[in-house]
């Protein structure tokens, strides 16, 4: 397995605020990576170090074999960025602004830009200025990704896009990913990430928290449970629900009639001890809800009463 992206001990300093404490992460070639955090974790400081518009304070950075510094024109031409804050001439059309781009890109298949756009949507022929957030983003998109980089950095890249759109854009993540590439991607919540990243690393305050894998993360979130039992005996419910690892909350309480109990609980990890264990008893209904990722992430953030 090689590396796209080493990020060694990297500390960034502005004045008094440490946006970056000491950050060590590599991200595989060929993987979609996401960094998630809320604002100002840091994010988009540890991206434009990668693309040496920032330097770090202290420790050192690889993308692509080379530091940013060294690697010049020709490593910045095999990255593909799309930064946050995206800020287009707007007086031109966007079929000239791509071409401003590609000039700047190097070598753009034939048809590719045209592709792009139909793809996602947006009319080239427009002024910039004139076109809505959203369209502007699609340039940005397609900036970023018409060359064929090695290496795509993507700020944020759903922001202000429709959900249709944002479909489209997760293929052609798939299909960059399917030619080699690696992409790094930002986002305040996973929900944006988990459908295309495999890996993802949160930080916080300048720091990584965690990495992990969407589906190792997926694991330990935690599902809501109900389910109503017919002619069941409270007690011998809650005993048989006590050896069932990771539920919490448990509420076993009789109905109205007196013949169904409700229990309710949270469960973490794997369903199949407490499926298995309702199985001894007359469901009459039962309800096990999707992982709640958000709440395992905001655990690991520390703003919902988890881990700090
Ligand atoms: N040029 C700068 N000068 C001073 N402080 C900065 C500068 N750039 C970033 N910071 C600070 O560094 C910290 C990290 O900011 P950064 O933009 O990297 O966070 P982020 O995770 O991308 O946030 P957001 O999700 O809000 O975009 C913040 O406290 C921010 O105020």
């Amino acid at each position: 397995m090689t590396t796209a992206v080493a990020f060694e001990a990297v500390t960034k300093r502005f004045g008094s605020t440490e946006a970056l404490r000491g950050v060590t992460l590599e991200i595989p070639s060929g993987s979609v990576f996401g960094i998630i955090g809320p604002n100002g974790a840091g994010k988009t400081t540890a991206m434009r170090i990668l693309l040496d518009l920032m330097r770090p304070s202290s420790g050192s950075v690889k993308v692509l074999g080379f530091g940013p510094r060294e690697g010049g024109v020709a490593l910045r031409r095999n990255i593909g960025y799309l930064p946050g804050e995206l800020i287009l001439e707007g007086r031109v059309t966007g079929a000239a602004l791509l071409a401003h781009y590609t000039r700047l890109s190097g070598h753009v298949r034939r048809g590719r830009i045209t592709e792009l756009a139909d793809r996602l949507g947006v009319d080239l022929h427009r002024q910039v200025r004139t076109l809505s957030k959203g369209n502007k983003q699609k340039l940005g998109i397609i900036q970023a990704l018409m060359h064929e980089p090695e290496l795509l950095i993507l700020d944020e890249p759903t922001s202000g896009i429709d959900p249709l759109v944002q479909q489209t854009f997760h293929a052609l993540v798939h299909e960059a990913q399917d030619r080699g590439a690696t992409v790094l991607l930002s986002s305040h919540v996973l929900s944006e990430v988990e459908q295309v990243a495999e890996q993802v690393a949160i930080l916080k305050q300048g720091e990584i928290v965690t990495t992990s894998t969407v589906l190792a993360l997926r694991e330990t979130a935690k599902r809501r449970i109900s389910a109503v039992l017919s002619g069941a005996d409270a007690s011998e419910v809650r005993a048989s629900l006590a050896s069932i690892p990771n539920l919490g909350e448990v509420r076993v309480v009789e109905q109205e009639n007196a013949l169904t109990l409700r229990l309710t609980g949270v469960l973490g990890g794997n369903p199949d001890p407490l499926v298995k264990a309702l199985a001894a008893f007359s469901v009459a209904d039962v309800s096990i809800e999707a992982p709640n990722l958000e709440d395992a992430v905001l655990d690991l953030y520390g703003q919902n009463g988890g881990a700090s």
